[in-house]
């Protein structure tokens, strides 16, 4: 008989080992038509490299991103009494009632790039815990609240684009990646909204309580999560699994959707090798956190906003990658000379 106390968090580490692996022929049959398109070898880049990836996560010869979606996960954060963002909590519900009306940046993107749109509200009028002093969630709230971002791709999709909005989420993003990755935190503090000097220091105060706080409850990654975390990380992160158990590729938006990632990486590093970092955000340590996850973003615009812009964008990019790859004519088809030798 096992004396272990069985935990909530028994069941994400059980799905974790059930996760299927990429579909290395399906990767194959990817480069022997790409060999035969009108165009030299390698021509197209990493576009080439996205129709593999596309090809290994759906498990399909020919990929394709015919129902690309993106999710946005919207949460509070009790953290913000410290004064760690330039904005007010009720930012977060003007912005859902801006989304929902088609105000926002993601929209005009979505729009722009034939995207499907979806919001998630995590009961943004209820601030989780302030993760200085307290526990941001319970075990069965953080567990319950990575079944709900499960239930994110329940309508179907094949690309998944996540992103997040929460007032004070680059404070607890920070206050994850210095938990998982140590150092002080000053190195994985940002601006976000854009908080002046006094703010910057706030919100490094802010980091080095919460992690003085919780102190080695933190070596676990799920106690992370729910500990320093917050609800629409613990909900990207369940949308990430559930993603790789249905053969859905992901696109993670910036420092702040990555920190999701980040998590599941910690606990077994291939948890998000069906996830691309959709770009590299302005805000502060992103590079650093993208090098530790082994991913190079596929854009970098200098963005800073979160909502899931940057991986929208790169969204649209997936979706070209995927179009050239099935719909470009072969040498045979369209009659072009092929390479002399
Ligand atoms: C109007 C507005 C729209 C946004 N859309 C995303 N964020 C971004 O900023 C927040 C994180 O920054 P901080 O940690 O400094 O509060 C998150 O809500 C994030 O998605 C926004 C922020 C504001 C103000
Ligand atoms: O990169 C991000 O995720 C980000 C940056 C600043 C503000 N909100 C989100």
């Amino acid at each position: 008989m096992s004396d272990a106390v069985s935990s909530p968090f028994d069941d994400i580490r059980r799905l974790i080992t059930t996760m299927p692996g990429p579909d290395e022929a399906a990767v194959e049959a990817v480069r022997m038509r790409d060999r035969q398109l009108t165009k030299p070898a390698g021509s197209l880049g990493r576009l080439e490299w996205i129709a593999e990836w596309l090809a290994a996560w759906q498990a399909k010869p020919t990929p394709s991103v015919d129902r690309p979606l993106v999710c946005v996960f919207a949460a509070s954060h009790g953290v913000t009494a410290k004064g760690v963002s330039a904005f007010p909590s009720e930012v977060n519900r003007q912005m859902l009632e801006n989304f929902a009306a088609g105000g926002a940046a993601i929209n005009q993107i979505c729009a722009a790039y034939g995207l499907g749109f979806k919001v998630f509200d995590l009961a943004i009028d209820m601030p989780t815990g302030d993760i200085t002093e307290a526990e941001a969630m319970d075990e069965k709230a953080c567990v319950a609240t990575m079944a709900f971002g499960m239930e994110a791709i329940a309508g179907g999709t094949d690309l998944l684009a996540i992103g997040e909005m929460g007032i004070g989420n680059t404070t607890i993003a920070a206050a994850i990646y210095t938990a998982l990755y140590g150092g002080p935190a000053e190195h994985w503090v940002g601006r976000g909204t854009g908080v002046d000097d006094e703010g910057l220091r706030r919100k490094v105060a802010a980091v080095e309580a919460a992690i003085a706080r919780h102190g080695d409850h933190l070596k676990d990654p799920l106690e992370v999560l729910r500990r320093v975390g917050g609800r629409e990380i613990a909900a990207m992160a369940g949308a990430i699994l559930a993603a790789r158990l249905q053969r859905i590729p992901v696109v993670l938006d910036g420092y702040v959707a990555t920190s999701a990632a980040a998590v599941l990486h910690a606990i077994h590093p291939s948890t998000i090798d069906h996830c691309i970092a959709g770009h590299l955000s302005a805000e502060g340590a992103h590079q650093d956190v993208l090098a530790r996850l082994g991913k190079i973003p596929l854009l970098a615009l200098g963005m800073r906003l979160g909502e899931g812009s940057g991986a929208a964008l790169a969204a649209g990019l997936v979706k070209a990658a995927a179009a050239i790859h099935r719909d470009m004519a072969t040498f045979g088809q369209a009659g072009v000379s092929e390479r002399l030798s």
